[in-house]
């Protein structure tokens, strides 16, 4: 969705090593207060956010991934232990099996980082879910071997238990920590863009009275819709809620998987498992769909701007010329201008000093220009710019002012200073009612005339058709 920007926020300061170890130990402790209240609660004891949002934000922000860092998060969680419950054996080794998911989530997206130079894509989004799985196995091999015994439990349930809900979670919050942003400003609103998470809706409650396995899978095609229409961390944010929302209906019958039967703890295993599985979709889809208009907009600017002058290419200008909106009365004047004996300067500096003039006269002609036109290269050392004037006088006027400042311009190369002159030549006439872009294609030919007339009269000047009704 185009109507609304999207701005990033930064919780943390790479210049600020003590503040960022501060707000480590209230995030940790904020997570875990808020874990244990959702444990305290039936119906949301399933979700145990705290690694997946601390993987998330040590993966995020680099910098803190320090030995300190850890450490702080990691006490953290034994004060808030020692506090509220008991310290102990159990809440050393539990708590690092959290420090174990936290540590090899975020050392592994970090190496991904630094491998594709920091540019997160669908397969990296991808990577992402092996990731958890790696980390929620080795977790939760640790902490099921630091729970057994604690209510009478066995290990294996244990275990199953521990890992289904630190993968789940891990896949469903990860995406969205990773890329959570704070909304800009929502401008030009349509109700219409609501329409895929209405969609979303919908499909939830389809799953609540249909029922069965194949009903877990019901949002996918509403969630891809998302992945489509919205921004990445919108899609991200609305996986998760939808992802948490089956799982909580699940465990609570509201979505009956085997209708008749109550939920046995191997189909809740299976329910979260399966919901991750299918919550990496739409979040590939949007990574993908991210990367795809990311490129685009590379590729258009390229295609658009010369690489080496940053001014217009021809196909750019062309573009330009569409959008240029003009009255009866204006002219639209169009010039030419190509260096004086520029090959010399390649042979006598080389080739790196002629890139620098052409680079550096591209930038001289565009602050002249201004407002007033267009300025692209059209090969070699060659430009043409493309202004509306008042008249043909006008436009003379313009390409003169370009000719004298050329002219007088210390172009600095190492120890030297390069003199410069350019030759121009005009064409100019009011576009009436034609498309600015026919009128520019009749002036350029002009134009090319009245340059090669300029270098055959000694080059350094200006040449217009002398028919004008105007003084010079
Ligand atoms: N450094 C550099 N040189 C270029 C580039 N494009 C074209 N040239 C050079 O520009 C020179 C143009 O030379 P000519 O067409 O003979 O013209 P000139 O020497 O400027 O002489 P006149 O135009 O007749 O005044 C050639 O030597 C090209 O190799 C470029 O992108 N970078």
């Amino acid at each position: 969705m185009r109507s609304y920007s999207l701005t990033s926020f930064t919780l943390f300061r790479e210049e600020q090593p003590v503040r960022d170890a501060l707000v480590v130990f209230i995030l940790t402790t904020l997570f875990y207060f808020f874990g244990a209240m959702l444990r305290m609660v039936q119906e949301l004891s399933l979700f145990w956010p705290l690694n997946a949002v601390m993987a998330g934000v040590f993966a995020r922000y680099a910098f803190l991934n320090r030995g300190i860092h850890y450490a702080v998060c990691y006490v953290a969680m034994l004060v808030y232990d020692a506090i509220t419950t008991q310290w102990g054996v159990a809440s050393l080794v539990i708590n690092l099996s959290n420090m174990l998911f936290i540590v090899i989530v975020a050392q592994l997206v970090l190496r991904d980082k630094r491998r594709t130079n920091y540019m997160p894509g669908p397969l990296s989004t991808l990577h992402l879910f092996y990731y958890c799985l790696l980390a929620a196995i080795l977790s939760s091999l640790l902490g099921a071997v630091g729970s057994v015994g604690i209510d009478r439990q066995a290990f294996l349930p244990l275990f199953a238990d521990w890992f289904s809900e630190q993968f789940s979670t891990g896949v469903l919050f990860l995406p969205c920590i990773m890329t959570l942003t704070r909304p800009g400003a929502f401008s030009g609103f349509r109700l219409r863009y609501l329409t895929p998470v209405a969609a979303l809706l919908l499909s939830i409650g389809a799953s609540i009275l249909v029922g069965g396995a194949g009903s877990l899978a019901f949002p996918l095609p509403a969630l891809i819709w998302c992945a489509v229409r919205y921004p990445l961390p919108l899609t991200c944010l609305l996986t998760l809620v939808a992802g948490c929302a089956e799982i909580l209906l699940v465990a609570n019958n509201i979505i009956n998987l085997a209708v008749d039967a109550p939920l046995q703890t191997p189909q809740l295993f299976s329910t979260r498992l399966g919901i991750a599985a299918l919550a990496m979709s739409p979040v590939i889809v949007a990574a993908s769909v991210d990367a795809i208009s990311k490129l685009m907009k590379q590729v258009a600017l390229r295609a658009d701007f010369d690489f080496l002058t940053r001014v217009y290419s021809r196909s750019g200008l062309y573009e330009a010329l569409k959008k240029i909106e003009h009255t009866d009365d204006s002219h639209l004047t169009v010039m030419l201008l190509d260096l004086d004996y520029f090959k010399r300067i390649n042979d006598s500096y080389g080739h790196e000093c002629g890139d620098y003039v052409l680079a550096s006269f591209a930038q001289q002609v565009k602050n002249l220009v201004g407002e007033k036109g267009l300025v692209a290269r059209m090969g070699g050392e060659e430009f043409a710019i493309a202004a509306l004037t008042a008249d043909a006088a006008e436009g003379y006027a313009l390409a003169e002012r370009i000719r004298n400042a050329i002219e007088v311009y210390p172009f600095r190369w190492q120890e030297d200073t390069l003199r410069l002159t350019v030759s121009i030549g005009i064409g100019t006439r009011s576009p009436g009612n034609a498309p600015v872009s026919d009128t520019f294609n009749l002036l350029l030919v002009e134009a090319d005339e009245y340059l090669y007339r300029s270098k055959e009269m000694g080059r350094n000047r200006t040449s217009i058709r002398r028919d004008e009704p105007v003084l010079f």
